[in-house]
């Protein structure tokens, strides 16, 4: 409790506004032991209320007199809105002592009235896919087992015994002796066979709540207004789902005082209307799709560590939490750092090792558009502050946020050939590419610029060359100016030289020259007050050029 309580006092220093009080406030205090709802509420208040009396104006106790007033009205049932989304992943409820602790962490925060999202308990949903690793797993076991031993599949087997085993998964069975008569499992089935993931995680957690003594109730997610594309296993959430799910919660849920625990991941198609899956770690979409829909306050991701990290954990250990990130910053991020997890779990041709993104991509783009703050916190150490993703952050404190990879990607690359026409074939045809982009992004045609590419080799020693290849877009009206500032730079200052220094390689890895090389361009095209449209290197530092305040080449991402 004291630390917790120095952590609330020191964070806050009275200058932020009441309700962002309240939001740090609610991570202060995490009881790890099971409790009465009531009780707990008892000993938060009489502790918060000392502390903040000890330490603070009028000010924040009117702060804290209203979080009394809203508590009182949500255990008397007559809180009319949600405050806010507690999104918990696979690894956060990948067990039932998990659950438990999950459950605890829910209800240490009794000022808060949240909507609950689920994923998948730990790898259920790999078990329940195509493949994991090495091993085939049920869906593809059913296509070649036979139907008298799909009951066998020992995947389902597993999935019981993790489970509890009382719940009843006979349509799941039934769904794999299908898959194995039909020998096929089309994207479609592969939907309905992963949906059992969160369908049953949600209805297990939404049953030990109740069998707790609290009050909770659970949804599936395309029962209440999730209408996606009929892209099985990566379906898009239409416009329609936001009014959609608002009317289904304002309809049923508002008078209802037990918490809602509503499956991740899942929707219907619009045409078909059967069960769709948005794309892997999809319950984040999930999270910030209902947090648009009714405007709340927060939506809260918890994971299994600190918040989002400087880079992924499982490439370096010593990655560290960003506390603050924009939303752009996070949509980025989620872009870049996005994997093809099936490509990586492929078997033996593959790699041994899962990847993991830490938000889905898409996820970003309801909670910007609502402008609604994401919390990523740790469930395993819901004490650590976590990281915030907003509009706007101090970008003083950082330049750089996070090193992501994204890994097999493919690259498109348009070449106007002779073949194609005389010069400007591709420019006229770019209007009617420009149209059909325009349905699915921003798209902005800027005409009557230049680019500019740096190429080099540079020989660092014998054996080792470095490629530069560093383009930047400018003006056509600008562009002779800037030709002539860069090679004074340099070939005639000695720049170069300067910079030689750091083309040093130590132990092997590579050079940051091009990144130097990049900076120093921006630094002579800013001194003569050029403008910089886009900025391309072979492996794009995106964050960098972005913080320089220049326009990002990919800027439809979220
Ligand atoms: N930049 C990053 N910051 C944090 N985690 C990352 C990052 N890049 C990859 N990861 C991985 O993403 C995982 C996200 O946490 P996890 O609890 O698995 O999320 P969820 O279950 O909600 O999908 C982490 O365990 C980590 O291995
Ligand atoms: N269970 C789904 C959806 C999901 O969001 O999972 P998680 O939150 O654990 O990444 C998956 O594994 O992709």
């Amino acid at each position: 409790m004291a630390a917790a309580s120095s952590h609330f006092c020191v964070d806050n220093k009275i200058k932020t506004p009441c309700h962002e009080l309240t939001r740090i406030c609610r991570f202060c205090h995490v009881q790890s032991h099971s409790f009465n709802r009531i009780g707990i509420e008892g000993i938060f208040c009489r502790t918060r209320r000392a502390v903040l009396r000890s330490n603070h104006s009028n000010k924040i106790e009117a702060v804290f007199d209203k979080k009394k007033e809203k508590e009182k009205r949500n255990r008397d049932g007559e809180g009319k809105n949600f405050s806010c989304i507690m999104k918990f992943g696979g690894s956060s409820v990948a067990s039932a002592e998990r659950m438990r602790e999950i459950a605890d962490l829910i209800l240490s925060f009794p000022e808060e009235r949240p909507i609950v999202v689920l994923s998948a308990m730990g790898k259920t949903t790999n078990k329940l896919l195509l493949v994991d690793l090495w091993c085939v797993q049920a869906g593809e076991k059913a296509v070649s087992c036979g139907v008298s031993n799909a009951s066998e599949i020992e995947e389902l087997k597993c999935i019981l015994v993790a489970l509890f085993p009382t719940v009843h998964l006979e349509e799941l069975e039934q769904l794999l002796k299908g898959i194995a008569m039909m020998k096929e499992l089309t994207p479609r089935t592969t939907d309905y066979l992963v949906s059992f993931g969160e369908c049953m995680s949600t209805r297990i957690f939404a049953a030990y709540l109740n069998k707790i003594g609290v009050k909770a109730h659970q949804y599936d997610a395309f029962d209440i207004g999730f209408i996606t594309t009929d892209d099985f296993t990566n379906a898009d959430i239409l416009e329609a789902t936001y009014p959609a799910v608002a009317r289904t919660v304002h309809a049923n849920w508002i008078d209802d005082t037990a918490i809602p625990i509503v499956t991740g991941f899942l929707g219907k198609g619009w045409k078909t209307g059967a069960i769709t899956t948005l794309g892997r770690g999809g319950s984040d979409l999930t999270a910030t799709t209902i947090g648009k829909a009714l405007g709340l306050q927060e939506i809260q991701v918890w994971k299994d560590v600190d918040g989002v990290l400087t880079c992924d954990p499982t490439i370096y250990p010593h990655a560290e939490p960003v506390p603050y990130l924009t939303f752009e910053e996070a949509a980025e991020l989620a872009y870049f750092g996005a994997q093809d997890v099936y490509f990586f779990s492929m078997g033996p041709t593959g790699s041994n090792r899962t990847f993991h993104e830490v938000l889905h991509p898409q996820s970003m783009r309801p909670a910007r558009e609502g402008d609604i703050p994401v919390r990523v916190k740790n469930s395993y150490n819901p004490k650590a502050p976590g990281t915030l993703i907003s509009k706007a952050r101090d970008k003083s404190k950082a330049v750089l946020t996070s090193i992501v990879l994204k890994r097999n990607v493919t690259m498109l690359d348009i070449v106007s050939t002779r073949m194609l026409g005389q010069f400007g074939f591709l420019a006229k045809e770019l209007d009617n590419v420009v149209q059909e982009l325009e349905k699915v992004a921003i798209v902005n045609l800027l005409q009557q610029r230049s680019i500019i590419s740096l190429i080099g080799n540079i020989q660092h020693s014998s054996l080792i060359l470095e490629k530069v290849n560093i383009s930047l877009i400018v003006n056509d009206s600008e562009a002779e100016k800037c030709i002539k500032a860069l090679h004074q730079s340099f070939f005639e200052s000695g720049d170069l030289l300067e910079l030689m220094p750091y083309c040093r390689f130590g132990n092997g890895s590579p050079s940051p020259l091009q990144g130097f090389i990049a900076e120093r361009c921006f630094e002579v095209l800013s001194s003569i007050k050029s403008t910089i449209w886009s900025a391309l290197r072979e492996f794009p530092s995106a964050s960098i050029f972005r913080d320089r305040g220049c326009i990002l080449f990919i800027s439809s991402l979220v």
